[in-house]
């Protein structure tokens, strides 16, 4: 115990990372299935934040703040118990395929359950599962992970006015078009080397992250969260393959317009989009034409990537 020592305890966080979880339903003959990675954090706010960094505070208001000053033990929800907890509760709710609501159920029960608990944190991670068709026709109980993107969400649910923030996710969505992209008119200066192109490969992995304009936690439980799901994906794709890009910056922003455009239910929504850069191989010294007209083999470049990221809300 750090009696004489100036350090402070500035916030405590701790939980269960990585919990991983399979939820299958049984619906007769046809089963679905959800595979997800939980973290889950409780947090316990000291009662007041230092005005600068080096205040010193030494919290003994009990709560959990005692297990790490006080070695105090009888305030600390095991990570063992957060990770019963996610799986108890993926088997009695009906919601786990719907990660925002059942995350929600995940809070909610930390706050009613441990009164001394302020601020309960979950992060969900829910991994790809398509159902395979078979003979033209969905196969009841089997499925394929067609793809590395997933979905996410990070929930905070906070004790004092039962206030919580969701946040929704969709990342590692990897997309290319080998046309329709070109790239030209940008600054130059001494140190550009860049040549303009007006056709090029254009490829991304894309981060997508979206908040919510609800803050009441009624219509936050009554979000249609996997159609906003699917709509942000859909319109990602689509614009990614239809808009005659000028720009990465460009593509994003009309994304983005169009997500905030058809789910007034998003208040903001940031994407990230690596440049992945897909070299043209120079084959003049064997007298092969491989530019212009006649690019045709590439190198696919693993570093460095371009990085372009924005954040777009209704108003701005
Ligand atoms: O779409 C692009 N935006 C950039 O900002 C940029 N910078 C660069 O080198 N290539 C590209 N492409």
């Amino acid at each position: 115990m750090a009696a004489n020592s100036n350090a402070y305890l500035k916030a405590t966080r701790y939980g269960k990372d990585l919990v991983r979880v399979m939820r299958v339903y049984r619906e007769g003959e046809t089963q679905r299935c959800t595979e997800l990675t939980v973290s889950t954090c409780h947090y316990e706010k000291p009662k007041s934040s230092p005005p600068f960094a080096i205040q010193v505070r030494l919290l003994l208001d009990g709560d959990i703040a005692t297990s790490y000053t006080h070695a105090d033990n009888s305030v600390v929800v095991t990570t063992d118990t957060c990770k019963n907890t996610v799986n108890i509760i993926a088997k009695k709710s009906q919601n786990v395929d719907n990660i925002e609501v059942f995350a929600q159920e995940i809070t909610e029960h930390v706050l009613k359950q441990y009164a001394h608990i302020s601020h309960a944190y979950v992060d969900i991670i829910k991994h790809k599962w398509t159902r395979l068709v078979v003979d033209g026709k969905p196969h009841p109980h089997s499925f394929v992970r067609d793809g590395e993107d997933v979905q996410t969400t990070s929930v905070v649910h906070q004790r004092a006015g039962n206030k919580i923030t969701v946040r929704s996710g969709l990342k590692k969505l990897l997309v290319l078009k080998t046309t329709g992209s070109a790239f030209h008119g940008f600054y130059k200066d001494q140190y550009t080397t860049l040549v303009p192109v007006w056709d090029r490969i254009f490829s991304t992995a894309v981060d997508a992250e979206w908040t919510f304009t609800a803050s009441d936690s009624q219509t936050l439980r009554h979000i249609n969260y996997p159609a906003i799901h699917a709509g942000v994906r859909k319109i990602t794709c689509d614009t990614f393959a239809t808009d005659d890009s000028a720009s990465v910056q460009a593509t994003m922003y009309l994304m983005q317009t169009t997500a905030l455009d058809q789910f007034p239910e998003i208040a903001e929504i940031s994407y990230a989009l690596p440049n992945k850069h897909y070299v043209g191989v120079d084959m003049s010294k064997f007298g092969i034409n491989n530019e212009g007209k006649n690019l045709e083999v590439y190198h696919p470049q693993a570093d460095p990537s371009g990085k372009l990221q924005r954040k777009r809300g209704h108003t701005g």
